[in-house]
């Protein structure tokens, strides 16, 4: 479980913030190819790899769909709904050679842990990365600390918010 302890910390990003942290992404990882394809990791994977595909014109895109926080935060069991296709796996030699995995985030370096045991030599990309993930991934853009939540721009939308004289709502 990945429950940021007390005090939480919160770190909102938004659409236009995501775009040019996947895109920066993109710029430190395009000397690290080639690579033959991106195996981006559901559901939160598919943002990133989607701006990293167009940027460095990798047209191979495959998933390994994993799911772990059955009720919002709380991680539970691991789940791979959808293992890498065989055709990917055995493209990069079986161990993941030039292939590129990309997901939004690494928290606990759980997620990120099962993907290498698949592809021990894949490069490991993501965007946000937590000090307890980082180990496992090759690159990222922005640190967070352990107990921040990020917020994406995918489970927010706009809300009226309250002028700050009529104080807090409730
Ligand atoms: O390092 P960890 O502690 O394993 O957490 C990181 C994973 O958690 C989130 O995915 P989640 O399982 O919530 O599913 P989603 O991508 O479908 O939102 C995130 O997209 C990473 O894949
Ligand atoms: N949205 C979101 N999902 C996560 N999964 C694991 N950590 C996080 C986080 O900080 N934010
Ligand atoms: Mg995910």
């Amino acid at each position: 479980m990945s429950e940021p302890t007390s005090p939480e910390k919160i770190f909102p990003v938004s659409w236009d913030q995501f775009h040019r942290d996947a895109r920066a992404l993109a710029w430190r990882i395009s000397g690290d190819g080639p690579f033959e394809a991106i195996v981006c990791i559901t559901r939160g994977g598919l943002v990133p790899a989607a701006v990293v595909s167009r940027e460095l014109g990798i047209r191979l895109i495959e998933t390994i769909c994993i799911a772990s926080r059955h009720n919002y935060r709380d991680q539970g069991e691991l789940m791979i709904l959808k293992q890498v296709a065989k055709d990917v796996v055995d493209k990069a030699g079986g161990k993941g050679a030039g292939v590129l995995v990309v997901d939004d985030l690494v928290d606990t370096g759980k997620t990120a842990s099962v993907v290498r045991d698949i592809l021990p030599d894949a490069h490991f990309a993501t965007v946000y990365a937590k000090p307890k993930g980082r180990p496992l991934v090759d690159t990222f853009i922005t640190e967070v600390s352990q107990d921040t939540w990020i917020y994406f721009p995918w489970d927010m939308g706009l809300a009226f918010q309250p002028p700050i004289a009529k104080g807090p709502v409730g």
